[in-house]
């Protein structure tokens, strides 16, 4: 299996989006937001971050995953959220996750040879779906996503739906010592997902305006939560998802207040952009998202 990096990828998600100028070459339709995050005191004893010494201003985006900007709301695809906290020192951290509780792939080149198949036949135009089928059940890491969407319907609003951070990352105590965790936001509201019914009749696009309804009934809070590794968990693996029972902490609230216009479309939401006391996983899936970001980042910011 030949190696893949971040220009391939973009690359790659040219040749199934097209060009795109100037906007996002992954979860390219988003809708911005804005919020606070009140840290819980708790968390200071597994991270000296100074996320949890007060609260800091947050910059969100929420997306539909793919680089097709008039992605279609009703389908069976993964929704994304961006969060990027300004801390109180001015220094920012970075969130970017999913509405799945796993990735497509267990490596990049898992994902990388699943996305090459959905790229349509030069001749026909067309995508040879025996051929995707055939690679999913070739490359089982591939399937975990795909069947965790087939069911469960995708949610009713962007603020309806839990997150999940996928990869692991650690926090970095006093002491030095090291705790590996998964992330996720867990919405205080009920999860609302879209019926059989509104899949078929809902228009393509309803999730930004669903949003301005949502904010106007009032603030949306979100809890932030970790899950703590033990051992024999994968650490460097976001196609497996951890048993249920892992100790989960809480890391704070996160209280979106408005939509945010454009307040989020310069944002790169690399993940790997963390405050001092956190520290990314060894997870090459999540390595190659900062190589990726910045690509799409230079290209859209001089309107390639
Ligand atoms: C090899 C794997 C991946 C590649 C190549 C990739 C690529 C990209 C690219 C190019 C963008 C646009 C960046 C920008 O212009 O600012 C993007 C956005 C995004 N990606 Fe990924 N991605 C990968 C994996 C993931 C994973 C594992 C997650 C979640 C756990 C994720 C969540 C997101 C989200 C939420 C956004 C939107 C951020 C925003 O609103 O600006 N991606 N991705």
């Amino acid at each position: 299996e030949q190696s893949v990096n971040g220009q391939d990828f973009i690359n790659l998600f040219e040749k199934l989006s097209g060009k795109q100028p100037g906007i996002r070459k992954g979860h390219a339709k988003g809708v911005c937001a804005v919020g606070t995050f009140t840290p819980n005191q708790a968390a200071k004893q597994y991270s000296i971050s100074p996320l949890f010494n007060a609260p800091s201003k947050t910059n969100i985006r929420f997306s539909m995953g793919g680089g097709n900007p008039h992605a279609d709301e009703t389908s069976r695809s993964p929704r994304g959220v961006g969060v990027q906290f300004v801390l109180e020192n001015g220094d920012v951290h970075n969130i970017a996750g999913l509405s799945t509780p796993v990735f497509a792939g267990k490596s990049p080149e898992a994902f990388f040879g699943l996305l090459s198949t959905l790229v349509p036949d030069e001749k026909t135009g067309q995508i040879d779906y025996a051929k995707v089928k055939a690679y999913r059940e070739q490359n089982p890491s591939t399937l975990g996503q795909f069947n965790w969407l087939q069911s469960h319907n995708p949610p009713a609003s962007y603020v309806s739906s839990r997150y999940f951070g996928v990869h692991t990352f650690y926090m970095v105590d006093e002491k030095g010592a090291k705790h590996a965790f998964r992330w996720t936001m867990v919405p205080e509201e009920p999860e609302l997902v879209l019926t059989e019914e509104q899949m078929k009749t809902f228009p393509k696009s309803f999730l930004a305006h669903r949003l301005e309804v949502d904010l106007a009934k009032g603030k949306v809070h979100y809890r932030f939560q970790a899950e703590l590794a033990e051992p024999g968990d994968a650490l460097t693996d976001p196609s497996v998802q951890w048993p249920a029972d892992r100790r989960t902490i809480e890391l704070g609230k996160l209280t979106i207040e408005s939509t945010g216009e454009s307040g989020c479309d310069l944002t790169n939401y690399d993940p790997n952009l963390l405050s001092k006391g956190f520290m990314p996983s060894d997870d090459k899936v999540l390595k190659l998202r900062s190589t990726a970001y910045a690509i799409s980042f230079a290209k859209r910011l001089t309107g390639q």
